[in-house]
């Protein structure tokens, strides 16, 4: 099936720019950044339930999201999410950066967090469709799992994919977590500067945790004028504690910026 093309003017960038990474950068040794951005519904929800692929952006902020992929080296996903929507993790914008531009050697690098090496990948993924037909990259998948399955490391390989083995960090509720400054150590020697992590659930409640904020750079949530209703897939990260132990605010944006596109309204910040 054909792949859509979206175009966002430049007018309509501006507000965006100081959330961005620069378009050219000194990489001065420094670990990747980070713009953590997704779509949420009125009651903090991205999706209505795990493992449920859910369209929250209208065509504006859709396009939006485009464009932001077109400015980072690598999209980053947990394998909640890689399981749940088969994603394309391509950049759709017509022009430089998506497509239209100089082709394969602008879109940004998919990259999945799976610990345990679970997802089921085959020729008929999303993503390795679009890798064949040179309209988006192979991803690179962190896993801790020491062996992955010999089908997919050779699947991956063949479009230009990998896995990049990780030791693990510790497991929350039942799930393995790898380590953020060990997952962007590992991204900064395969060359990637700045990564655009998109979710799910579990990867955008860790980053917003206070430990590991300052790994990010800014934030970028379009929220949608609906609610999911109970059920859905929650982003509400761990309360903190302040030194009496009495329960703090977890995490506060600062350098606010609203915007509205279409009738979806995008808030951008840093911490
Ligand atoms: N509306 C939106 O913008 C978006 C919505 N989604 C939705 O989110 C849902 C998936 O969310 P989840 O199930 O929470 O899966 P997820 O995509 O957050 O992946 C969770 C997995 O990541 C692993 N992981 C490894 N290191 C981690 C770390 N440091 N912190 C947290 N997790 C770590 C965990 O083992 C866990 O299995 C899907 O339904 C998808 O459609 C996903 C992305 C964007
Ligand atoms: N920005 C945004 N708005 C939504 O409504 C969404 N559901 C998502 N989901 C993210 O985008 C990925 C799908 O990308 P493709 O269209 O397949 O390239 C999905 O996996 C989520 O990361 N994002």
């Amino acid at each position: 099936m054909p792949e859509e093309t979206l175009s966002f003017s430049d007018s309509e960038r501006e507000f965006l720019e100081k959330y961005l990474p620069p378009n050219s950068r000194q990489h001065d040794g420094k670990l990747p950044s980070i713009t953590l951005t997704f779509a949420t519904s009125l009651d903090s929800s991205i999706a209505l339930a795990p493992g449920v692929r859910t369209q929250l952006s209208g065509p504006r902020s859709k396009a939006m999201t485009h464009y932001i992929r077109s400015r980072h080296d690598a999209i980053l996903i947990g394998v909640g999410t890689a399981a749940a929507d088969d994603p394309a993790l391509n950049c759709r914008l017509e022009g430089a950066g998506g497509y239209g531009s100089d082709g394969l050697s602008q879109q940004p690098r998919p990259i999945v967090i799976d610990p345990s090496a679970r997802w089921a990948l085959s020729e008929q993924s999303r993503i390795l469709v679009l890798a064949k037909a040179g309209r988006g990259r192979a991803p690179y998948i962190l896993t801790s799992n020491p062996s992955p399955p010999k089908e997919s490391v050779e699947l991956l390989e063949r479009y230009g994919g990998k896995y990049i083995s990780m030791g693990l960090s510790k497991v929350v509720a039942g799930r393995s977590h790898l380590d953020w400054k060990t997952i962007l150590e590992q991204l900064k020697d395969e060359g990637l500067h700045s990564i655009m992590v998109e979710g799910g659930g579990s990867i955008i409640n860790s980053l917003l945790e206070p430990q590991n904020q300052n790994h990010v750079s800014s934030v970028i949530v379009t929220i949608a004028p609906l609610w999911l209703g109970q059920g859905g897939v929650v982003v509400s990260p761990e309360q903190g504690t302040d030194e009496t132990g009495t329960v703090i605010t977890a995490s506060t944006l600062k350098a606010v910026k609203w915007h509205p596109l279409g009738e979806d309204i995008v808030l951008c910040g840093t911490f």
